[in-house]
């Protein structure tokens, strides 16, 4: 068995290919700027209330890429997407002189995968970790969840918090030595505007999917996950053809997939790189700014929207928290959330001998 084949069955991607690994802070020049929203979150609004794309960002249907685990040479992986911890001295040097802004992911990220979402509770080591951290940087958590739940894992007031893949965001709602006065202001829902619809498709999926065992329907407010962790995979298509065939129905919603889940949201030009975006505007520290550097950790294929911005900036750096290959924009790696865990609390030392 490779390095890498005993992870592939859960939820492996598409291998490695085409994506150099830069050094932290290098201008990436070679990879193709994407097209984002721009003019912040009012216009973003407006934008979703013309939306009508339905396929703009979706997935192909019937693919399941998920499923087709392709044996990338792990090392050669490794070489373009370098372990953070091993390289944590470089990092650090290339961040010297700037503002480190640390951007967390939840699931997968800062608490292991398991079956019941609801069970994804955060452990008080890795809580003391993020509070650490949150002591010496600006800290936001990004996540397809529902603010509030999120929120309720975390349970740390002085942390930025954008939920729904960063649809809903929010300001911290204790005071910090990072925080502005007026820091819980900061708030930002581009697709309020699909509240209702959300809600609807909310019920008719929950309805439309009970008579498939395992699968779970969960309202993120701005957005839906219907899971499939818990489904026999012989009825994976079967779920998938329910969801599409409701969704015909909303031309203003797309569908994306996630670590077993379908993710069913609004067809918005506004995604958890926006998020970050917007959040680092709202610290002061618009996109030309060179005394900022972002580091964003995450796992999922929508942090990869974050990893591209931060390509884009310059500024930075992407961490994708995996144990296989996977094609990413992110510059590091780190393999699981134990060693995200270890990572902070470096980060957090290194202050101290500062
Ligand atoms: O952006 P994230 O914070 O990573 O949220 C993405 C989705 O995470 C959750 O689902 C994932 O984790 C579950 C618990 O470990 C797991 O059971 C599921 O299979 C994963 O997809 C969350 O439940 C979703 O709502 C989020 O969209």
């Amino acid at each position: 068995m490779t390095k890498h084949t005993a992870f592939a069955a859960d939820d492996a991607i598409t291998a490695a290919a085409g994506v150099t690994s830069p050094q932290p802070g290098r201008r990436f020049t070679s990879y193709p700027p994407p097209t984002r929203a721009r003019g912040g979150c009012r216009l973003a609004a407006a934008a979703a209330r013309q939306a009508t794309d339905p396929g703009a960002a979706g997935v192909a249907a019937g693919s399941w890429p998920e499923l087709v685990p392709r044996h990338a040479d792990f090392d050669d992986w490794m070489e373009k997407h370098p372990s953070a911890l091993a390289e944590f001295e470089s990092v650090l040097a290339t961040a010297k002189g700037k503002q480190i802004v640390m951007f967390l992911d939840y699931d997968g990220t800062l608490t292991p995968i398991v079956k019941d979402p609801d069970s994804a509770v955060m452990s008080e080591e890795m809580r003391d970790a993020v509070r650490g951290v949150a002591e010496h940087f600006p800290t936001a958590i990004v996540s397809g969840r529902c603010r509030d739940k999120v929120f309720n894992f975390v349970k740390l007031a002085e942390l930025y918090y954008a939920g729904s893949h960063g649809m809903d965001i929010k300001g911290p709602t204790a005071q910090s030595k990072h925080t502005k006065a007026k820091a819980e202001a900061v708030l930002c829902q581009p697709a309020s505007a699909f509240l209702p619809v959300i809600d609807e498709v909310y019920r008719t999926l929950t309805a439309r999917t009970a008579p498939i065992p395992g699968a779970t329907v969960e309202n993120n407010k701005f957005c839906l996950s219907v899971h499939f962790r818990c489904v026999q995979e012989e009825k994976w298509r079967a779920l998938e053809e329910q969801v599409r065939s409701v969704l015909k129905e909303y031309p203003d919603l797309r569908l994306t997939k996630g670590r077993k889940v379908l993710e069913i949201r609004p067809s918005i030009e506004w995604d958890k790189g926006n998020a970050l975006q917007f959040l680092l505007e709202s610290l002061g520290f618009a996109d030309s700014n060179d005394n900022v550097f972002p580091i964003y950790i995450g796992d999922d294929r929508t942090d990869e929207d974050a990893f591209k911005v931060l390509r884009s900036m310059g500024q930075g750096i992407g961490i994708l928290v995996s144990k296989i290959p996977k094609e990413t924009a992110a510059s590091y790696s780190l393999r699981e959330p134990s060693e995200v865990k270890e990572f902070l609390r470096k980060l957090v030392r290194s202050k101290q001998r500062d």
